[in-house]
C-alpha cells in the first residue's frame, strides 16, 4: 500500500518553461553582482567553500568561482552549490512578488486530497530544499508548505541514481514498496524502480516519451489502487 509519495518539480508539478524561462534566468541575471556583494554572508560563504571542495580548487577567487558557475548554467549541471546559491536569489525575487510557483492546476487540489487521506507527501528535486519551500510556500495556490513533510534535494544523491532512493527511502522510515515516485524523466523513474519504489511518469503538454512506466498527465488520474 502506497504510504508516502514523492514528487520531483520540473515538468512534473511545474511547467519547465517556468524553471528555464523565469528562475533560470532571474538567477543567472543576478548571479556575478550577488557573489561580488555578499560572497561573505555565513550561507553564500558556505556554499561557496562547498564549490571549492567540488572542484578540487580550495584557493579559487570570488571570480573563477562565478566563471565556474557560468559553465554549470550554460550545461543545466545539478551542482549542489549551484542550486543552494540559485535558491538564495530567489527567495528575493519570491518575495517581492516578482513571480510566483508555477503549478499544474490539477497539483493542489490532488496534493490536498492525498494529504487528507493521511498520505506523507514529499519532494526530491536537484533544486535546493529551500528553494523548493519557496516555489511550494509562493506558488499560484498560495502556501502548500503545510501538506508536505519531506524535502530532499541533491545532498541525498543524483536523481538518476539508485541509491538516492534508497537514501530517501531509508530517511522516511517506509520499505520502498510503500513508495511512489512521480517524475517526468524515465531515468529518474528507472533509478527509483530499481530501489524498488513505485513510479508513475507525468506526460505534460506535448511531452512525449517512451517508457515502460506507468503514464498520466495529470495527477487527479493517479489511482493509487493501482500500485499493489
Ligand atoms: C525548486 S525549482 C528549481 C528546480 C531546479 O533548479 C532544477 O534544476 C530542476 O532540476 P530537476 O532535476 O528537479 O528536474
Ligand atoms: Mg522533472
Amino acid at each position: 500500500m502506497i504510504r508516502a509519495i514523492v514528487t520531483d518539480i520540473e515538468g512534473t508539478t511545474t511547467d519547465i518553461r517556468f524553471v528555464h524561462q523565469v528562475l533560470f534566468p532571474y538567477a543567472r541575471q543576478r548571479l556575478a553582482e550577488f557573489l561580488r556583494h555578499e560572497h561573505e554572508q555565513p550561507d553564500v560563504a558556505a556554499a561557496l567553500d562547498a564549490l571549492r571542495a567540488e572542484i578540487d580548487r580550495p584557493q579559487a577567487s570570488i571570480e573563477a568561482l562565478i566563471e565556474q558557475l557560468f559553465t554549470y548554467m550554460d550545461n543545466d549541471v545539478k551542482s549542489t552549490s549551484l542550486k543552494v546559491l540559485q535558491g538564495i536569489i530567489w527567495r528575493t525575487g519570491y518575495e517581492n512578488g516578482d513571480f510566483r510557483g508555477h503549478l499544474y492546476e490539477d497539483v493542489a487540489p490532488q496534493l490536498q486530497a492525498w494529504h487528507e487521506d493521511g498520505l506523507k507527501l514529499c519532494v526530491y528535486s536537484s533544486g535546493s530544499v529551500d528553494a523548493q519551500k519557496l516555489l511550494f510556500g509562493h506558488s499560484d495556490a498560495g502556501d502548500l508548505t503545510p501538506l508536505f513533510s519531506g524535502y530532499f534535494d541533491t545532498r541525498v544523491g543524483a536523481k538518476r541514481e539508485t541509491e538516492s532512493y534508497q537514501n530517501i527511502a531509508e530517511q522516511l522510515i517506509l520499505p520502498p514498496q510503500d513508495l511512489l515516485f512521480l517524475s517526468d524523466i524515465r531515468q529518474e523513474l528507472d533509478a527509483a524502480r530499481l530501489a524498488g519504489w513505485h513510479t508513475c511518469q507525468l506526460i505534460r503538454d506535448d511531452a512525449d516519451d517512451v517508457s515502460d512506466h506507468l503514464q498520466v498527465n495529470r495527477f487527479d488520474q493517479i489511482a493509487l489502487e493501482t500500485f499493489l
